[in-house]
């Protein structure tokens, strides 16, 4: 069973209704850099919104680290996703499990990196390109998911009710991220697209 994270909530309304659909994640964008921003108190609030057993994950790039220390301390995420150029070092520093973002805007090259951050629960593959922004819509060449990492990997970017069941069928991962894909406008979410989304995830036979 692929799992589900939708990403980029700001409503409340939003994160009952994605849990109600079955996410297994609600992600919240704690980046100012986003059109999605939810400062720290906010998302708290969002937080506890969420039912037992679906997870709170913290989306941050490039913050300074003690901003990144406030975000955690104060909405208290099971998990950090780590957007931006972060090494490492500087994603394991807050002592929460984390994920690592990888910018496959650039294809094959992108690959290499995926090496470099052995201590994540998790590596999620986004279109964007290296040093831009994600949350754009961007996807890249889902045929280029690696098979034999041992870190569960994440597919993220540009999927949608339409793609998301053949992205599922060519990539093989663990869990899908989704943002844009399921919205009428930045941080507010469809009904119609998010359930469409979730069926499309769990109408695909697991393998
Ligand atoms: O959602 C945002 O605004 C955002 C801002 C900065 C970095 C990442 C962001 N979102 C993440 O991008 C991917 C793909 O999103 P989309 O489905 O293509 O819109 C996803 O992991 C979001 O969590």
């Amino acid at each position: 069973m692929t799992r589900i994270k939708c990403c980029g909530l700001t409503r409340v309304d939003d994160v009952q209704l994605a849990a109600r659909l079955g996410a297994d994640a609600v992600g919240f964008v704690l980046t100012r850099k986003s059109k999605r921003f939810v400062d720290p108190e906010a998302a708290a609030r969002l937080r506890d919104a969420v039912p037992p057993f679906v997870s709170v994950v913290a989306l941050v790039m490039d913050d300074e680290p003690a901003y990144v220390a406030e975000v955690v301390r104060v909405l208290r995420p099971d998990m950090l996703q780590f957007h931006g150029m972060e090494t490492a070092a500087q994603c394991a520093a807050y002592g929460v499990r984390w994920l690592k973002a990888i910018a496959m805007g650039e294809g094959e090259r992108a690959l290499a990196r995926l090496r470099d951050y052995p201590g994540a629960a998790g590596l999620l593959l986004d279109g964007h390109g290296l040093g831009e922004q994600g949350g754009s819509g961007q996807r890249f060449d889902w045929s280029l998911m690696p098979q034999d990492l041992a870190q569960p990997l994440v597919l993220a970017g540009g999927l949608t009710p339409a793609n998301v069941a053949e992205a599922i069928r060519v990539a093989r991962p663990w869990a899908v991220d989704v943002s844009s894909g399921i919205e009428s406008s930045p941080g507010i979410k469809d009904r119609d697209k998010m359930e469409r989304f979730i069926s499309a995830v769990r109408a695909v036979p697991s393998v």
